[in-house]
């Protein structure tokens, strides 16, 4: 039998070779890698000179790795070998001049920026792959959680923006009247929605959200302190103007803050709603901080005279403590809490606006 040389076609990646040799019902095939990095091929089959035993050696440019893979079809013999390093090659072969049987396989040629842009699709699939599994993995009840968050987000928002709706139209209607008795038609969505800001303080604690614990409690008990015992036990308080301002600065930035929330819920944001979270408290925190101060400050007398809340003392030390004197320390602490959580905001903010730069570049 004579011994004659088939077409073979080449191509590469980065990481590999891929040879085509022409040669249908490939039998008795023997591929090895000799120690000078030259693949051998032998077998019989029916190339384009008819049935026969076909060999050739490819001696390669840079080394390549001994495991060679390669499977033989009705038509043809594939053949990949992985290369030492994953380096684009000039040429094949080591020799400089091509070998009359060797020619590109354009079925899979790419050069060698289009082999690069497939490399970096395959590693940005892949890297998707992980994060999708690692994300699966981390927490099975993500869209329990987000759609828990989303919900509660919702009501406030409706229940923020039912107040502040009512008390612009009414302001528009009655002017400064509606100053005196916004308590009496608000107290009852603004109590729901102080309940349900409650939430806030465990939404933390059980890793719901990544919000500091310490400034929602300030928050939240902040508020409620100001609702529930200024305003909702003190009837005198529930006519006065200041409640008017309480909740109107208390309900602007929850107007903004929830719709953020939301967003973030799915995972998106608007840059303007952002911007408008991240900065209306600095204006609006102080303002609410002195609105509050000043019904804690019309409140005192109120307790002074009724003896509402007085501490029972022994009697050598008085009849009883005014709930006042409590007050006026909760003042102090007032001011203490605008202040971390002015430093709490302010951090927000500046991590909230340095990470959107790093993600424009
Ligand atoms: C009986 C003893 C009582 C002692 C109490 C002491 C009293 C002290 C008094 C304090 C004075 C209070 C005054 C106050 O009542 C006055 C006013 O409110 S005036 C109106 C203006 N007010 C404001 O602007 C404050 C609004 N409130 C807040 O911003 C928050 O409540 C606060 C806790 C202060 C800060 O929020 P947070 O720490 O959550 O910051 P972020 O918004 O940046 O959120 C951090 C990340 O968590 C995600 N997150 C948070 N919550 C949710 C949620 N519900 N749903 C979904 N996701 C949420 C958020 O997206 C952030 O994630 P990422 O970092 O990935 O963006």
């Amino acid at each position: 039998m004579q011994i004659l040389t088939p077409h073979v076609y080449w191509a590469q990646r980065h990481g590999e070779i891929y040879l085509r040799v022409e040669l249908s019902d490939a039998k008795n095939l023997n591929i090895s890698l000799q120690e000078n990095n030259t693949l051998q091929f032998r077998a019989q089959g029916h190339g384009a000179k008819g049935d026969n035993e076909y060999e050739f050696s490819l001696s390669f440019l840079e080394p390549v790795r001994p495991e060679i893979d390669h499977k033989s079809t009705q038509r043809q013999v594939d053949i990949k070998i992985k290369k030492q390093e994953e380096r684009w090659w000039d040429r094949l072969t080591l020799q400089e001049k091509k070998p009359v049987f060797l020619a590109p396989d354009f079925d899979r040629w790419l050069d060698e920026s289009d082999a690069e842009m497939e490399l970096q699709a395959k590693e940005e699939k892949r890297l998707n792959k992980i994060s999708v599994e690692s994300r699966v993995r981390k927490d099975p009840y993500i869209g329990l959680k987000k759609g828990y968050l989303f919900v509660y987000n919702l009501v406030q928002f409706l229940g923020f923006s039912w107040i502040f709706v009512n008390m612009t139209v009414r302001l528009f209607i009655l002017g400064q009247d509606s100053f005196y008795d916004t308590f009496h038609t608000m107290a009852d969505m603004m109590y729901f929605c102080q309940m349900m800001a409650v939430l806030e303080v465990i939404n933390p604690l059980l890793g719901l959200v990544k919000t500091g614990f310490i400034p929602a409690m300030i928050q939240v008990a902040g508020r409620n302190v100001i609702l529930f015992v200024i305003f909702g036990t003190v009837e005198e308080m529930q006519n006065k103007p200041v409640v008017f301002f309480v909740f109107y600065l208390w309900s602007t930035i929850e107007l903004f803050r929830y719709p953020f929330y939301m967003l973030a819920c799915m995972g998106t944001e608007w840059k303007l709603l952002t911007w408008l979270r991240y900065s209306l408290w600095i204006p609006l925190y102080p303002l609410g901080v002195i609105a509050e101060a000043v019904a804690v400050i019309q409140s005192l007398p109120i307790f002074d005279e009724t003896r509402l809340f007085s501490i029972p003392l022994p009697s050598v030390l008085g009849h009883s403590l005014s709930f006042s004197y409590i007050l006026q320390l909760y003042l102090v602490i007032m001011f203490l809490g605008l202040f971390f959580n002015f430093q709490h905001l302010y951090k927000q903010r500046k991590r909230r606006f340095r990470s959107r730069k790093r993600k424009v570049h």
